[in-house]
């Protein structure tokens, strides 16, 4: 069971406030299950090595966030954790060592917490087994099974590790799609994806029956779908009433960010803006456009903030006119022929809607006047802005980073160019295992770092497409204004 957090409150009101408490879940075995043919229909861009991936990258990630989240957890204990007898027990939610965070809260962990009730797990064990398409039989016999290897098998979709039941849902680990805090309230996600559909089903039994959300019944919102969605014929994704968390992005107390994206329709934004605006959780939604491709999925993969004055873009996404050493004729054509041109509109009760030209005077916009930063806005461009690195740098997501304070950013180690970006920008860059060591040994203290990258090793993570923005759902930062 995961113990009570006294100082828990549900509070998000930037995407920068020092991290306090964040929802994460650890690589399943479901992960080493997906299979080459299916690979792409589960939303990943190859098969991965799990062995790797825990023990060589995500472990890395929940060592940092003890550190700064949750230290005596593992302050004086890194030998001990990272010792190969000890079998990474200190990372499995069903293990007696398990760290059990409430800072660093593991979604498995939750998952078994509301299975204990019996009435919930009949529930929950019916509900799967409907979008699962599962036999009668095998709905008893899941009923009866003990709530932690229940939880297990809801997530990896295997009975006993062995055999598979039903698919898994190995995009989990990015629990940032899954739903977003905004203030006080809790916007849960409507997926794109046939592949996300039973992790949003988990994450809204756990929130509307968790003791640690009891606080919170009221202030969760479901995007509903429109008549217009039920009477259309066809299936046609357009017209579907879509939102995932990396679209939504909570960039001031006051002013929401909505991707309209791959994973978000503009339905889905236009059904999110009005139960925010009625139950008055912002004053302003700022609706971005980005072209509805793979590449960019989501917002936070084009952009993320670092500090109240930097944020870390694809600068090729932004429109504007051509500088005059563009001699070619055709720069002055190539925007204008795009259909997939982004768009900027922001919407305020009961004032007229506004739009901005670049992303660019979106985010200064945010930084000067949403978050009073008294310095000037500055960029720092994937691929460091030269081609074909922004791009490929974009892909591996360089602009997908999870900051745990103010200027302290963490990102994949493989974004050289992004990398030399940052340092020409002021940052330190620090490898994690370096930097674990340093806190282990007290030469340095996670309290006292400003102004640097953190690099974490990323071969098998990003084959999986999302880095660490996508990786963390923050329920409770410190407020930066
Ligand atoms: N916020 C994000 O951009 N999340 C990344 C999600 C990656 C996952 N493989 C997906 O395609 O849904």
């Amino acid at each position: 069971m995961t113990p009570h957090n006294p100082n828990f409150k549900l509070d998000v009101t930037s995407e920068i406030g020092t991290l306090r408490v964040l929802l994460v879940h650890s690589p399943d075995s479901g992960l080493g299950k997906v299979v080459p043919s299916k690979a792409q229909d589960w939303l990943f861009e190859d098969i991965v090595h799990l062995d790797t991936m825990r023990g060589g990258e995500y472990d890395h990630y929940i060592k940092l966030l003890m550190y700064f989240l949750d230290p005596t957890k593992i302050k004086g204990k890194l030998a001990e954790i990272n010792d190969p007898a000890n079998k990474r027990n200190f990372f499995k939610p069903d293990n007696a060592d398990f760290h059990n965070s409430t800072k660093v809260v593991e979604i498995q962990t939750l998952l078994s917490d509301i299975l204990q009730q019996a009435d919930i797990r009949k529930k929950l064990v019916a509900a799967v087994c409907a979008i699962e398409g599962v036999t009668y039989r095998l709905q008893l016999q899941l009923i009866d099974i003990n709530p932690v290897e229940l939880a297990k098998i809801f997530i990896s979709g295997s009975l006993n590790d062995e055999q598979m039941i039903f698919a898994p849902i190995p995009n989990m680990i990015f629990s940032r799609d899954i739903g977003i805090a905004i203030n006080n309230h809790m916007l849960l996600n409507k997926p794109a994806k046939k592949a996300r559909a039973r992790e949003t089903l988990l994450v809204r039994y756990i929130f509307f029956n968790h003791p640690l959300f009891e606080g919170y019944r009221d202030n969760i919102l479901e995007i509903p779908d429109t008549v217009q969605h039920f009477l259309r014929p066809g299936e046609e994704q357009e017209s579907k009433t879509t939102l995932e968390g990396g679209d939504v992005m909570m960039v001031a107390p006051n002013h929401l960010l909505i991707g309209w994206s791959e994973r978000t329709s503009v339905s889905g934004a236009n059904e999110a803006i009005k139960l925010l605006f009625e139950n008055d959780v912002v004053e302003k939604v700022t609706i971005v456009k980005i072209p509805h491709k793979r590449d960019y999925m989501h917002i936070d993969t084009v952009f993320t903030q670092v500090k109240r004055n930097v944020w870390v873009l694809l600068r090729s996404l932004t429109p504007g006119e051509p500088s005059q050493e563009d001699a070619e004729p055709i720069a002055w054509f190539a925007d204008k022929k795009n259909k997939d041109k982004p768009e900027i509109v922001q919407f305020r009760k009961g004032k007229k809607p506004k739009t901005f030209s670049t992303l660019e005077a979106l985010l200064d916009n945010i930084s000067q006047k949403d978050l009073q930063s008294g310095e000037p806005t500055r960029f720092i461009y994937s691929g460091n802005n030269e081609f074909p690195y922004d791009a490929r740098e974009q892909w591996t997501d360089s602009c997908n980073l999870l900051a745990l304070k103010e200027g302290v950013v963490l990102g994949y180690d493989r974004n050289d160019k992004t990398v030399e970006a940052f340092k020409q920008s002021g940052f330190s860059i620090v490898k994690v295992q370096e930097l674990l060591q340093k806190f282990e040994t007290d030469e340095l203290d996670p309290q006292s770092m400003t102004d640097t990258l953190i690099l974490m090793p990323s071969a098998e993570l990003s084959r999986a497409r999302g880095g660490f923005h996508c990786m963390s759902m923050p329920l409770q930062r410190d407020s930066v204004i």
